[in-house]
């Protein structure tokens, strides 16, 4: 089916009929993107959201036969509850994504018990500083009020967490539209990415992203189009 292909200088629009279709064009894109960094530099990191939305794409990548021993996977963002939870994006992952080819990635999480968020922030800021950054490859959701990660319009010190100059990697989020308390990559490092997708589905999606683009009250998804450094390729389906 053909698609729709629209584009700007932020973002390329890639619209599909149906929603399996996008999943496999999205997880062929991934996985040739962590296929050229495993060549270019011997690993391939990956950040992944997680939501509704991913079940099918991760589904559709995880049985993708590339190097997975050489590919970090790791949480755009997270709840603050254990992996146990049915809100936990680790279980989401771990059920959906790292399984058939996929089960041979390691998986870098970030919920763990602590005090405080900002107790788990703070130790996750200082364990993720190990992995071969910058990201290869960031696949984001995005909510109807246009949240990215869990930039939430309502959160606490938004203007933190949307830093482009940030030297954080994890940062707290206190959002009362959000549920629980977050972990969230911090913007600089979502931006900094060689690929960054925005999977999105549903009319009501897009109806949201065409209001992020448009003029008017800027979005959090608007200051990830803003701040990255190549466009942002927008995979969507009704
Ligand atoms: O933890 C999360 O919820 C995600 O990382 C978040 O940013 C998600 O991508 C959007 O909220 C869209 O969620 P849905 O796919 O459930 O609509």
């Amino acid at each position: 089916m053909a698609r729709e292909q629209l584009n700007s200088a932020a973002y390329s629009w890639n619209g599909f009929a149906e929603r399996q279709e996008l999943a496999a064009a999205l997880a062929g894109h991934v996985a040739g993107r962590l296929t050229k960094a495993i060549a270019e530099r011997g690993t391939g990191l990956l950040a992944v959201s997680g939501g509704n939305t991913p079940a099918k794409f991760f589904a559709a990548l995880s049985a993708i036969p590339i190097a997975w021993d050489k590919v970090i996977v790791t949480l755009v963002d997270e709840r603050f509850v254990p992996a146990s939870s049915p809100r936990s994006n680790a279980g989401l992952v771990a059920a959906n994504l790292l399984q058939n080819a996929a089960k041979a990635a390691r998986f870098v999480t970030l919920y763990h018990e602590a005090t405080s968020i900002e107790d788990a922030a703070s130790s996750d800021n200082a364990a993720l500083q190990s992995l071969p950054w910058p990201l290869d490859v960031v696949v984001l959701g995005m909510g109807p009020d246009g949240h990215t990660a869990s930039f939430f319009p309502d959160a606490d010190d938004l203007a933190r967490l949307l830093d482009p100059s940030s030297d954080r990697i994890v940062l707290p989020v206190h959002a009362a539209s959000a549920g629980e308390p977050r972990l969230t990559l911090s913007l600089a490092r979502i931006v900094d990415a060689g690929f960054i997708a925005l999977h999105i589905e549903g009319e009501d999606k897009r109806t949201a992203f065409d209001s992020a683009v448009a003029p008017g009250p800027r979005k959090p998804i608007r200051a990830v189009l803003d701040a990255a450094r190549k466009p942002v390729e927008v995979f969507w389906a009704p």
